[in-house]
């Protein structure tokens, strides 16, 4: 199945001399072109979800596939990749390096994919347009953006190696309610633009209401 699947995932922390368990036997299944919305209290479990979807944390039992693939069996350097051609990752705060122009932060993914900077150049600029850095706010640094704007360069980032999955943490957690709106707003034409199995972790319910479906997370039960 392509998309984001998780089967009756259990992910236990230790705590003094016993478990606590984080996510309790979660399943959902995000399908490609949709934004879910996964909405939760603090301390539900929802950087503990996708910290798992992403393969940063392995659970105690249960499956998590990433477009069809199981990734149970993969070692380290396996995640890794898969991670790095198959997973976006927004997190929280934008986590944009202080000396790169906007551009340059794709670019800079290019490099990493042994592409050169010149030759990522169209799809960077293609990408920033279609989140709306244009006129001139593609050549500016982190601190000559706004808040809203640098979420922006962080999810055309995340999306610049054409990910199936793409994982959300509290994106509008630094941003008011009109720019966070927009940033969700944005998240979901980019979802169904790049037909991405989108999962957006959330505390707030409005934004939650305008993903394609909520799912609600309780003590690490998904509902
Ligand atoms: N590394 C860890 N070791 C032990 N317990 C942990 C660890 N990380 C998280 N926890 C616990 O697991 C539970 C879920 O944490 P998690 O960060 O997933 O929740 P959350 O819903 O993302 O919370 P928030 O909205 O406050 O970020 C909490 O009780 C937390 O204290």
């Amino acid at each position: 199945m392509n998309g984001l699947t998780l089967q009756d995932v259990v992910l236990t922390y230790p705590d003094g001399d016993r478990r606590l368990t984080t996510l309790d036997r979660v399943s959902l299944h995000a399908a490609p072109g949709t934004l879910t919305a996964v909405v939760g209290p603090s301390g539900s479990g929802k950087s503990s979800l996708l910290a798992v979807a992403a393969t940063l944390l392995r659970p105690d039992s249960g499956r998590v596939l990433v477009a069809g693939r199981d990734t149970a069996g993969l070692s380290p350097r396996q995640a890794t990749e898969l991670r790095r051609d198959r997973i976006g990752i927004v997190f929280q705060q934008p986590n944009l390096l202080a000396s790169l122009t906007a551009l340059e932060q794709l670019q800079a993914m290019a490099h990493l994919r042994g592409v050169s900077a010149k030759a990522g150049l169209p799809r960077a600029e293609r990408l920033l347009a279609s989140v709306g850095l244009t006129d001139g706010r593609q050549h500016r640094r982190p601190h000559q953006l706004s808040g809203g704007e640098r979420q922006r360069v962080n999810i055309a980032r995340a999306l610049f190696a054409e990910p199936a999955v793409l994982l959300v943490d509290e994106p509008t957690s630094a941003l008011d309610h009109d720019r966070g709106a927009r940033i969700v707003d944005l998240l979901a034409a980019v979802t169904r633009d790049h037909d991405t199995a989108t999962v957006m972790v959330t505390h707030d319910r409005g934004f939650a209401a305008r993903a394609d479906r909520t799912l609600e997370l309780t003590d690490g039960r998904l509902s």
